[in-house]
C-alpha cells in the first residue's frame, strides 16, 4: 500500500456528533489521512470537532458549502482559513463576485478553495427542474470555467466529467470527485458514479468516499481496500 494512494483518499465523516466520530476514527486506524467534516457534523460539534481533528494530526477538508452574498460567502471563508482547515467549499452558482471574493479571503494561509459544480446526486432530470436545459456536462463546464476565471483552482464534480475537464485545463485544477462507488456497491442518494480506480485513471486529484467506509461492516478494511484500489488504477 503505497502513502500517496492513502492521500487520494478522503473519507466524508457524516456523523452525528464526536463520540460517533471518534469511535470511527479508532476503528479506522491508520488506514486515513484525510477526513471531510460536513454539515451534519459540523453544525452538531462546530469548530471544536475541527480543532480536534486537526490536533489528532489529520488534513481536514471543511466542506460547508458556501453560497450567500460575496461579503458572507468571503468573511465564512475567512473563518475557515482561521481553523487551520486544508480545504473548503464553495457552490460556483454562487456567481462571479462571490467566487473572487471567497478566494480573496485565503490570504496566506495555504487553504484550498473547492468550487462546487453540479452535485454529484443529480441527474439530468434534476438538473431540469431547477431550470437548467443544457446536458449536466456542459453546466460544469460553465461552472468551472466561472470558477476558473475569477480565481478558482480547486473544483468538486463527478468522476465522469473528469475527462472534459482535464482535457481543457490539465493539471492546473485540483479535482476533487465524490459519487465513487466500489464495484457493485450502493448508489445511495448518487447519480454519477464511477469506482475508485475508474476515478483514478479518469484523473481525479482526490476521492471522496463516505458510506461505502463509514457504513461497511469493518470500516478499516473497507478504507484499505480502496487505497489498494487506487494504487492499482
Ligand atoms: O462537496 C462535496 O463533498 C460533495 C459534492 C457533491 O457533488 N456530492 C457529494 O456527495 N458531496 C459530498 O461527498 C460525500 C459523499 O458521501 P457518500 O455518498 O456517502 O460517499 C457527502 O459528504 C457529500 O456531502
Amino acid at each position: 500500500m503505497s502513502a500517496s494512494a492513502k492521500e487520494k483518499f478522503i473519507v466524508a465523516l457524516d456523523a452525528p456528533d464526536a463520540s460517533s466520530t471518534y469511535q470511527l476514527l479508532d476503528r479506522l486506524g491508520d488506514s486515513v489521512s484525510w477526513i471531510k467534516v460536513g454539515l451534519q457534523l459540523f453544525t452538531a460539534e462546530g469548530p471544536s470537532i475541527v480543532r480536534e481533528l486537526k490536533a489528532r494530526g489529520y488534513r481536514v477538508f471543511l466542506d460547508l458549502k458556501f453560497h450567500d452574498i460575496p461579503n458572507t460567502a468571503k468573511e465564512a471563508v475567512a473563518s475557515a482559513a482561521k481553523l487551520g482547515v486544508d480545504m473548503t467549499t464553495i457552490h460556483l452558482g454562487g456567481g462571479a463576485k462571490m467566487i473572487a471574493a471567497a478566494q480573496s479571503a485565503v490570504g496566506d494561509s495555504g487553504m484550498l478553495i473547492l468550487g462546487v459544480t453540479v452535485l454529484t446526486s443529480f441527474d439530468q432530470a434534476q438538473l431540469e427542474g431547477v431550470g437548467v436545459h443544457d446536458p449536466v456536462e456542459s453546466q460544469v463546464s460553465r461552472l468551472v470555467r466561472l470558477g476558473y476565471d475569477n480565481g478558482a483552482r480547486g473544483i468538486v464534480c463527478s468522476p465522469l466529467e473528469l475527462p472534459v475537464l482535464r482535457a481543457t485545463y490539465g493539471d492546473e485544477l485540483t479535482i476533487v470527485t465524490p459519487g465513487v462507488r466500489p464495484a457493485g456497491g450502493d448508489k445511495g442518494d448518487q447519480q454519477r458514479v464511477m469506482t475508485p480506480a475508474e476515478a483514478i485513471r479518469a484523473g481525479a486529484s482526490y476521492l471522496v468516499i463516505g458510506r461505502p467506509i463509514t457504513g461497511a461492516a469493518d470500516p478499516r478494511a473497507a478504507a484499505l481496500a480502496i487505497t489498494e484500489e487506487i494504487a492499482s488504477a
